[in-house]
């Protein structure tokens, strides 16, 4: 549905280059939702910009429905746009108007009729969720409802694809979440394909099929969500899907942690699981074959893209020999150990 070739964006400012994209290339198919993850600068608002050319790439192609866009026509240019709907951080709503009139913003641009305006608006209205809000003006909405205003207003051209430019940043973890549905939602029901840009791996997590990572203005990996959080590649990959599972060393572990192993301690270690590692009795299976007992202190595990994963806190009962060859064990089995310490 979007495809992006070889682009590549450079702004000059104050006699320095800034090299914002560097030879992205990606591909966003057809009724999918595509999420785009990067720390900040990293050149996402600058990536989702040139998708509907609010930004000139410098170089490179950019294709919607198999057709190139990079150099049409203002007047077709602004056909295109109609099918690719745009939502903001901060919702760019009209405040002198209701919510119903902000819906029918772009509808009036088009000069559709107004009773079809009337019923397209009631339609768009009961999607998102606001039947009881169509005469309010934005400053009376929570942020979730200015959000999705914003929804139901990008919808009323009958988009192919919504760019959700940070959509839910400004917004707190539980409308977030509701955001995110509502989403998913229309990404469902219309077969809307979806292309966002996030900081955020919980945004990934809860409605992405794929996921790109860039950094430095680099895309350094992409893959299905299942597979990034089952076999990331990188450690910035990395990074971010741990910033979505939390595990914290309870304190009296952390005032007793050593990190040198002296004789009648035990290493306490974080263990990662993902993919096929989820699924294994890989506890027992040390415990069996090298008499090393697991005192498991928390453990976090999880769903993204249909793939378990998790992470795990554990204290190893044994000797230094047989936890070294357990830890062994485990690394050859898929499962990321990393030795905190000794208690
Ligand atoms: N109009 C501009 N002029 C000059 N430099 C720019 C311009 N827009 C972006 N940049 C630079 O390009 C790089 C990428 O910026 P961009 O806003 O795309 O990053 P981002 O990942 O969206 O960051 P954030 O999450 O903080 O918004 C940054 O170094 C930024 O300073």
């Amino acid at each position: 549905m979007i495809k992006l070739e070889h682009i590549s964006k450079t702004f000059e400012h104050n006699n320095t280059t800034i090299h914002a994209l560097k030879d992205i290339s990606l591909y966003v198919p057809k009724g999918k939702i595509y999420g785009v993850i990067g720390k900040s600068g990293a050149g996402k608002s600058t990536l989702i910009r040139c998708v509907n050319l609010l930004e000139n790439p410098t170089s490179g192609k950019i294709f919607f429905d198999n057709q190139e866009i990079t150099h049409l026509s203002n007047r077709k240019l602004i056909e295109v746009r109609r099918k690719i709907s745009m939502i903001f951080q901060h919702f760019n709503l009209l405040s002198s108007r209701t919510v119903f009139d902000n819906i029918a913003f772009p509808l009036e641009l088009n000069k559709t009729p107004k009773a079809v305006i009337k019923q397209k608006v009631k339609a768009l209205i009961e999607l998102v969720g606001l039947s009881d809000k169509a005469d309010v003006y934005p400053a009376n909405l929570s942020g979730g409802q200015k959000q999705r205003v914003a929804i139901a207003r990008a919808l009323a051209s009958d988009p192919k694809v919504l760019l959700c430019d940070e959509a839910t940043s400004a917004l707190d973890p539980e409308t977030t979440r509701s955001i995110l549905a509502l989403l998913k939602d229309i990404n469902q029901k219309l077969g809307l394909t979806i292309l966002l840009i996030t900081h955020e791996m919980d945004v990934v997590k809860q409605i992405c099929d794929q996921v790109a990572v860039i950094s430095n203005g680099e895309l350094v990996e992409q893959s299905s969500v299942g597979e990034m959080f089952s076999h990331a590649k990188t450690d910035i990959a990395r990074q971010f899907i741990q910033s979505t599972l939390h595990l914290t060393i309870p304190d009296d572990y952390l005032v007793r942690l050593t990190p040198e192993h002296k004789e009648g301690l035990n290493p306490l270690v974080r263990l990662e699981f993902s993919g096929v590692s989820v699924d294994l009795p890989l506890l027992s299976q040390i415990a069996k074959e090298f008499q090393v007992d697991s005192n498991i202190i928390s453990a976090q595990m999880d769903y993204a893209g249909g793939v378990k994963f998790g992470l795990m806190l554990t204290e190893m009962k044994g000797t230094q020999k047989s936890t070294a060859a357990a830890i062994a064990f485990l690394e050859n089995n898929n499962t990321k150990v990393e030795v905190l310490g000794y208690v």
